[in-house]
């Protein structure tokens, strides 16, 4: 059994007077792959961000309750920074920096402190080995990123993310702009990933969530309907709820 890395307890989020999130409560696990499935609306990437406090600046948004990692407050122990420094990000839309391949990797481990090029290098060459591009983009590290495929910048993305060492990755339907073979190797490369990583996806598709994820939650409307067992879930669903949702007869 994994211990638990993440444990959302009793969250409400409130973007001014409107309620997205009810009452949420979960524990995730260390070394899993947990997908957050649900509508168009239902608070998934709310949660998602929330994880590491990316609403800081959204003005009149208000959370109760706790998000503890492992067992620390994230919005009263730990400094932002350092929270982004273990809990990495990476977007649905790719979002390289307009500098070179190896400048985008490099640029966290700098902000961190790191300033010998042979360490730089090092973390480099891993960050793009970890996210399975290094043979890809070996030879073109003084190039644009902005020139590489959509694909291939996700996959530069993941490893911009990996190149500060954080403990949880945060995924926002990270393939939903790419066609299916570079969906293929990002859902390959988060199944390798998972041996070093907590990982937290959203993702509209059903089927990626049944391909990669150990646990699935579903929610509806601000509320967390049901969580568990990806298997189960997908097999025999508790809730009348998540039964409609996956069998497609809404959402
Ligand atoms: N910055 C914001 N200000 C006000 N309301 C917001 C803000 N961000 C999101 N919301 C609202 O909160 C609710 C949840 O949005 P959220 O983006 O978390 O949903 P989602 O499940 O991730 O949807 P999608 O699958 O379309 O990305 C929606 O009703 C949305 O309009």
């Amino acid at each position: 059994m994994n211990e638990v890395k993440l444990s959302i307890q009793d969250v409400n989020l409130y973007y001014g007077d409107f309620h997205a999130l009810h009452g949420i409560s979960m524990d995730i696990k260390a070394n899993e792959i947990t997908s957050f499935i649900g509508p168009s609306g239902c608070g998934k990437s709310t949660l998602l961000k929330s994880i590491n406090r990316m609403n800081d600046l959204v003005e009149g948004c208000k959370i109760t309750g706790k998000f503890l990692l492992d067992g620390q407050d994230v919005y009263k122990d730990i400094e932002v920074n350092t929270l982004r420094k273990r809990v990495g990000m990476v977007f649905q839309k790719p979002n390289p920096f307009p500098m070179s391949v190896y400048d985008n990797i490099a640029y966290g481990p700098r902000t961190h402190g790191v300033k010998r090029k042979a360490d730089l290098d090092r973390i480099v060459e891993e960050a793009l080995r970890d996210a399975a591009i290094w043979d890809e983009l070996k030879d073109r590290l003084g190039k644009s990123a902005l020139g590489l495929s959509g694909g291939q910048q996700q996959r530069l993305c993941i490893a911009r993310a990996l190149a500060v060492k954080p403990e949880v990755l945060l995924m926002d339907e990270p393939t939903s702009a790419l066609d299916p073979i570079s969906t293929g190797k990002i859902e390959e490369l988060t199944l390798k990933l998972k041996k070093d990583y907590t990982i937290v996806i959203v993702t509209h598709n059903m089927q990626q969530a049944m391909r990669i994820s150990d646990k699935t939650a579903f929610f509806l409307l601000g509320d967390l309907i049901e969580y568990g067992s990806t298997e189960m879930m997908f097999s025999t669903p508790k809730e009348k709820k998540t039964e409609d949702y996956i069998t497609g007869r809404f959402g």
